[in-house]
């Protein structure tokens, strides 16, 4: 195991998404929350995807996977039935294009965690493939500890922040308040 969590900016980013069923429903719900402009390709789809591609969300491809497909794109998910055609989509991803495979994490390089996001917050967990439903149970752990009145605690930390940071104060003093200003919450 040699990951490492990163806070991605993906707006604007074209994704492909190979496959059009739960899991991949999941992810490019999890893609297009991120802003990024999505591309499913499957030769058929499930209700989700289908109801996003009628919404104009999302661009969906009705055909089976080519290489071609990955052309472009930032990211690419690997999320069919098949354990092959997911090989296959690994196998032409380029080495510099982010790559998932939901069936086989180690063929890709990144595996997605569960999320908790409360405004400027953002926890996430994994287990490293040991146990997805461990993952969510921790996850709900940390829901309760952290609730909703976070998302304004955050804006109101953030804001304050830039406050301190340019104002004329020293650095000491900046630090000592920055301190001051997250020990409060
Ligand atoms: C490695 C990883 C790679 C990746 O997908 O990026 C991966 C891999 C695999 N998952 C499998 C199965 C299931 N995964 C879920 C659910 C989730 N799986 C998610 C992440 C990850 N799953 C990454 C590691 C995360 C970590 O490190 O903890 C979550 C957290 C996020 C998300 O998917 O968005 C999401 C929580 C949903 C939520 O938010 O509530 C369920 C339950 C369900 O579907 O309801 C099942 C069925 C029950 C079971 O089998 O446990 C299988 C076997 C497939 C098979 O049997 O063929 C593999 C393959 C393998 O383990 O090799
Ligand atoms: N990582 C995770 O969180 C999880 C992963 N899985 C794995 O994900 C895989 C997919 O699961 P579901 O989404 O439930 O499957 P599903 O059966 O709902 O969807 C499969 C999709 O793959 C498409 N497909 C098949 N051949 C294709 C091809 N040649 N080109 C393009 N698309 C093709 C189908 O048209 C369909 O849209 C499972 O095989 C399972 O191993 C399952 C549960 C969770």
């Amino acid at each position: 195991m040699n990951h490492t969590p990163i806070m991605l900016n993906l707006h604007g980013r074209p994704a492909v998404v190979i496959g059009a069923g739960k899991v991949a429903a999941r992810r490019s719900r999890w893609l297009l929350e991120a802003g990024a402009r999505v591309t499913v390709v499957a030769p058929e789809a499930g209700g989700e995807i289908r109801t996003l591609a009628g919404e104009g969300k999302l661009h969906w491809r009705k055909k089976a996977f080519e290489p071609a497909d990955l052309h472009d794109a930032w990211v690419v998910v690997a999320a069919t039935d098949s354990a092959e055609v997911n090989r296959k989509v690994a196998e032409a991803a380029g080495s510099r294009q982010l790559v998932n495979v939901v069936d086989r994490p180690s063929l890709g390089n990144f595996h997605v965690p569960v999320r908790l996001n409360r405004g400027r917050l953002t926890l996430s967990v994994s287990t490293g493939g040991a146990s997805p439903f461990l993952a969510r149970m921790i996850r709900d752990e940390l829901a309760e500890q952290y609730d909703e009145s976070w998302r304004e605690k955050l804006d109101r930390l953030y804001r304050e922040r830039e406050k301190i940071r340019t104002s004329g104060l020293s650095e000491e003093e900046k630090r000592r308040r920055l301190r001051r200003l997250a020990e409060e919450d």
